[in-house]
C-alpha cells in the first residue's frame, strides 16, 4: 500500500496546484457534483481534544477523488517542550471502480495549505476581483494558520503590508522577524494589539482557538473582506456578532455550516456559498459591504488535494 509521507508532499504541493484544487472543489459543491455530511467529532473527554472523521466524493476530471481524512485537533501541541502542530492529519483516496484503498496521504501540509487556499479563492472571488485595494493585510493568530496565510496571500495578492498579532506576543514578534528576513523585505509588522492591526485593514484573516470575539465591527473598514478560520469547535466566535449582523456571510458549503455552525442566527446572515459566486449563480455584495468568509473546511477540499498529490507523486516516480 502506498504512503505518501509529509516531506513528500511538501515537496511536490505547489501552492497554486492547491489553489486551483480548492477552486475546483467549491465550484463542484455548489453545482451538487460532490457527497459530504458534515464531520462526526469524537470529543475526548476532559481535554481539548478532537478526533474527525471527513469522508466525501468529488466529481471532477482532474481532481475527483474517494476518499477520507481522519484528522486530530490536540491545541495543547504547540506548548509541549518539543512543539508538535496542533492540528494532525491523514488522507485515504480509495479506487472509485473497486472501493479499495489506493493510498494513505500524509494530510497535515495538506490540510495547512487547502485551508489557507480556501480563505484565498473566497477572497479572489469576494474582494480581489473587484478592484478593491490590497493594500493591509491584517492576520490574528501567527499559529500554523496564521503563518501560511500570511505568506500565501502575499505571494497570491502583493500585500506590501501584512500585519501580525497574536495573543502570545513574542510569537508574532518572531514570526514578523523571521519572514522579512526569509523574504527580504519589511512588509510584515508586529502589532501590540489587535484593534491596531485590524483599524484599515482591507483583509483580515483570524486563525485563533479564540472563545472570545478578537473582532469588533467598529474596527472594521467599509467594504473590507474577514476571513474567519479558527475557534475549532465554536467556528464564529472569534467574531462579534455585531461583526455578523453587518456583513454578508459566506460559506464553503451551506449544509456542513448549517450543522456546524448552528450557533450562529445563520438565517440572518448567509448570503450563500463561495462556489455560487465563483460559478456566477450568487452576486457579489455591494462595494461598501463588508464580507465574511467562513471556511469551516470540506472533506472535499482534501479530496481534490489528495488527487492531486497522488498523481503528482506517480508522475515524479514514474520519471524516475
Ligand atoms: N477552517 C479550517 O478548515 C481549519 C481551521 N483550523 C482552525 O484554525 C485555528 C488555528 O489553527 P492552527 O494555526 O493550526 O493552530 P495553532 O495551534 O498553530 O495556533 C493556535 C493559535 O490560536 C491562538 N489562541 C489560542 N487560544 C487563544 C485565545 N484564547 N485567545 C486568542 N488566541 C488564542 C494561539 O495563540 P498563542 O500562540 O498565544 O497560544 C495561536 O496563535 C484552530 O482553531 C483550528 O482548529 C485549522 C485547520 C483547518
Ligand atoms: O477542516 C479541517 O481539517 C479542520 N478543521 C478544524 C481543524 C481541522
Amino acid at each position: 500500500m502506498l504512503y505518501i509521507d509529509e516531506s513528500t508532499v511538501k515537496d511536490i504541493l505547489k501552492w497554486e496546484k492547491t489553489f486551483t484544487a480548492v477552486e475546483t472543489a467549491m465550484q463542484r459543491v455548489s453545482e451538487g457534483r460532490i457527497v459530504q455530511k458534515p464531520r462526526t467529532m469524537t470529543f475526548i473527554p476532559n481535554t481539548a481534544n478532537v478526533m474527525g472523521t471527513m469522508p466525501g466524493y468529488l466529481d471532477d476530471k482532474e481532481f475527483g477523488a474517494l476518499g477520507c481524512k481522519l484528522v486530530t485537533s490536540f491545541p495543547n501541541n504547540a506548548k509541549l517542550e518539543n512543539p508538535l502542530p496542533s492540528v494532525n492529519a491523514n488522507i485515504m483516496i480509495l479506487d472509485e471502480k473497486t472501493g479499495i484503498m489506493k493510498a494513505v496521504i500524509a494530510g497535515t501540509e495538506i490540510t495547512t495549505q487547502r485551508t489557507s487556499a480556501a480563505s484565498a479563492v473566497a477572497t479572489k472571488y469576494l474582494y480581489v476581483n473587484h478592484s478593491k485595494q490590497c493594500g493591509v493585510l491584517a492576520i490574528l493568530g501567527t499559529g500554523v494558520q496564521g503563518r501560511i496565510h500570511a505568506e500565501m496571500f502575499r505571494h497570491l495578492f502583493g500585500f506590501p503590508e501584512v500585519r501580525l498579532w497574536n495573543r502570545s506576543k513574542e510569537k508574532a514578534k518572531r514570526l514578523a522577524e523571521e519572514l522579512n528576513k526569509k523574504y527580504n523585505t519589511n512588509a510584515f509588522r508586529y502589532c501590540e494589539d489587535n484593534e491596531t492591526c485590524i483599524k484599515g485593514a482591507d483583509v483580515i484573516v483570524t486563525a485563533t482557538n479564540s472563545p472570545d470575539p478578537i473582532v469588533q465591527r467598529s474596527w472594521i473598514k467599509p467594504g473590507a473582506h474577514i476571513n474567519a478560520v479558527g475557534a475549532n469547535r465554536h467556528h464564529f466566535n472569534e467574531l462579534d456578532r455585531e461583526v455578523y449582523r453587518n456583513a454578508d456571510l459566506f460559506v464553503d458549503s451551506i449544509e456542513t455550516s448549517q450543522a456546524e455552525m448552528a450557533g450562529l442566527n445563520l438565517d440572518d446572515n448567509l448570503k450563500g456559498e463561495v462556489g455560487a459566486v465563483i460559478n456566477g449563480t450568487l452576486p457579489v455584495s455591494p462595494r461598501e459591504r463588508i464580507t465574511i468568509f467562513n471556511g469551516i473546511g470540506m472533506a472535499v477540499e482534501d479530496c481534490a488535494v489528495a488527487r492531486a498529490v497522488y498523481d503528482l507523486y506517480n508522475q515524479v516516480k514514474y520519471k524516475m
